[in-house]
């Protein structure tokens, strides 16, 4: 039975970030949860990654990037991210909800987690670096404009001990660890990746029960390679610290190879329908067996190879991308991780932790090509694709009056963080790189005060400038 006034929260304001949504919506739209999914979103995520989105999601919701910047004039930074992550506390604006459970972009679903719902605001699990205080990345809450009003005024008045919202949510619920035990989740609800290794005879002991698993801490899955052949994550600078880490790091990454990789395929397809040209480079290489990623690094057992299904057109939905918004992410796909002989995916039964991939085969006995003819979609998990939805104007209104004219930002879009997802046989990887700004974006960024004085507008380097000038 569904319920359709609760909801998942999560939120991503940049391209990297909503790699980490996807997995976890996936992640829980494969325990068929009995609340809708929904993604808060800022003016910085481009239209390519928000089709995609709106793909897993029931609900994408356009709100203000709380930008550090802004927040010069009320002297409470410290961490550039603080802005960032007090995006977050716009999640107590979706009142059309009664109640929500909001789950960090880099946590990981493991079951199905609807009981949270049996519990109130402010339930939360015990942070792993200070049990009294919770972890913000796993919350039950109740979107209220009046609750909402009081952490912004919360974050003026007295700011944050940490600098971001971990801290301003456990000053201003700051009750929590000693007025109700039901408020304080269990551990298993909110499983920093990364435990396992500073008390593994307890992990040994509980593991096993983890419902949610957070990469909490500046490595995230989407900084690791992935050798989709192996199962597994390629260790390189960043290591895994245990092998308990490597096998969330693994699921994390298998769900992205088969149910978000396949996404990005079929909006791309038909985005290049829409507009002939656009940069999808694919070359038609079976692989075999590409969708083994168990963590063991085992072959699939049941893949047999069914009869090629011939390609066809796969439109991407109903989503019809904003104007002016980033430019997309740049997908560079070198070699196609096509199933072998058009692989369909009823032959994937032997493949553990996929219960229903999404799947696109291209048929090998047609020519490579970068047109989307070559795709076809024979089975996903796709919800509907929705609306888009802003935060109401009222809302924005209320909140401007609130605060300094500044902190409400226009939804232009700014300093967009690509994505080039790099994908070959034997390895994907996620990159990110600050996008090059135009000459009129820098002198925007300079008249709006959004000078960055440690990086190219450094002292030094603008005296370099100068020196060159004047020579
Ligand atoms: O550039 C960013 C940074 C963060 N987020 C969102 O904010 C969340 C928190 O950031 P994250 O990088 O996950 O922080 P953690 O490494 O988990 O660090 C801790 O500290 C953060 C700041 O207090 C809290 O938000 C986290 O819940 C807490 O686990 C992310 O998951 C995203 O949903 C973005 O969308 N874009
Ligand atoms: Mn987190």
């Amino acid at each position: 039975m569904s319920v359709t006034d609760q909801a998942f929260v999560t939120l991503a304001t940049n391209d990297i970030y909503c790699q980490g949504a996807l997995v976890l919506g996936q992640s829980l739209r494969r325990h068929r949860p009995t609340r809708k999914l929904v993604v808060l979103i800022t003016p910085q995520v481009s239209r390519l990654l928000r089709a995609i989105l709106s793909k897993v999601f029931d609900e994408m919701i356009e709100v203000n990037l709380i930008d550090s910047a802004d927040y010069i004039h009320l002297a409470f930074l410290k961490r550039p991210e603080l802005g960032v992550t007090l995006t977050k506390l716009h999640c107590w604006t979706l009142t059309h909800y009664s109640k929500c459970v909001f789950l960090d972009a880099d946590t990981l679903v493991l079951s199905n987690v609807d009981e949270l719902f049996d519990r109130g605001e402010f339930s939360a699990a015990p942070d792993p670096g200070w049990p009294d205080c919770f972890n913000s990345g796993v919350f039950v809450f109740q979107p209220s404009l009046h609750t909402h009003k009081l952490l912004l005024q919360h974050a003026m008045e007295h700011g944050s001990f940490d600098g971001a919202d971990q801290g301003l949510l456990n000053s201003f619920f700051r009750n929590w660890s000693t007025a109700d035990i039901q408020k304080h989740l269990p551990f298993i609800y909110n499983l920093s990746s990364n435990t396992t290794y500073s008390y593994s005879p307890a992990f040994k002991q509980f593991g096993s029960s983890a419902k949610v698993v957070h990469f909490l801490g500046s490595t995230k899955p989407w900084n690791y390679k992935y050798n989709p052949q192996s199962g597994s994550v390629l260790e390189q600078g960043s290591a895994p610290s245990s092998q308990h880490q490597a096998a969330f790091l693994n699921l994390w990454w298998t769900i992205y190879q088969n149910n978000v990789l396949p996404l990005y395929q079929s909006v791309q397809a038909g985005e290049a329908l829409a507009a002939p040209g656009h940069t999808l480079c694919l070359s038609d290489v079976g692989v075999p067996c590409v969708d083994s990623a168990s963590g063991a690094g085992e072959p699939c057992a049941n893949s047999t190879p069914s009869a090629s299904v011939p390609c066809a057109n796969s439109a991407p939905g109903s989503n019809q991308p904003a104007q002016g918004l980033p430019e997309p992410t740049h997908l560079i796909v070198d070699e196609i991780l096509s199933l072998p002989e058009g692989r369909r995916s009823e032959d994937m039964i032997g493949c553990p932790e996929i219960e229903t991939p999404a799947v696109i085969t291209c048929d090998p006995l047609s020519q490579p090509s970068p047109q989307l003819a070559d795709f076809t979609e024979t089975e996903t998990t796709l919800q509907p694709a929705n609306k888009v939805k802003s935060v109401p104007s009222e809302e924005t209104f209320e909140l401007s009056q609130e605060l300094p004219a500044e902190v409400v930002r226009d939804p232009s879009p700014q300093d967009a963080l690509e994505v080039d997802l790099a994908v070959s046989v034997s390895q994907i990887s996620i990159e990110e790189k600050v996008k090059e700004l135009s000459p009129e974006e820098e002198r925007r960024k300079w008249e709006e005060g959004r000078i960055d004085y440690m990086g190219k507008d450094a002292f030094a380097r603008i005296q370099e400038k100068l020196d060159r000038f004047l020579q």
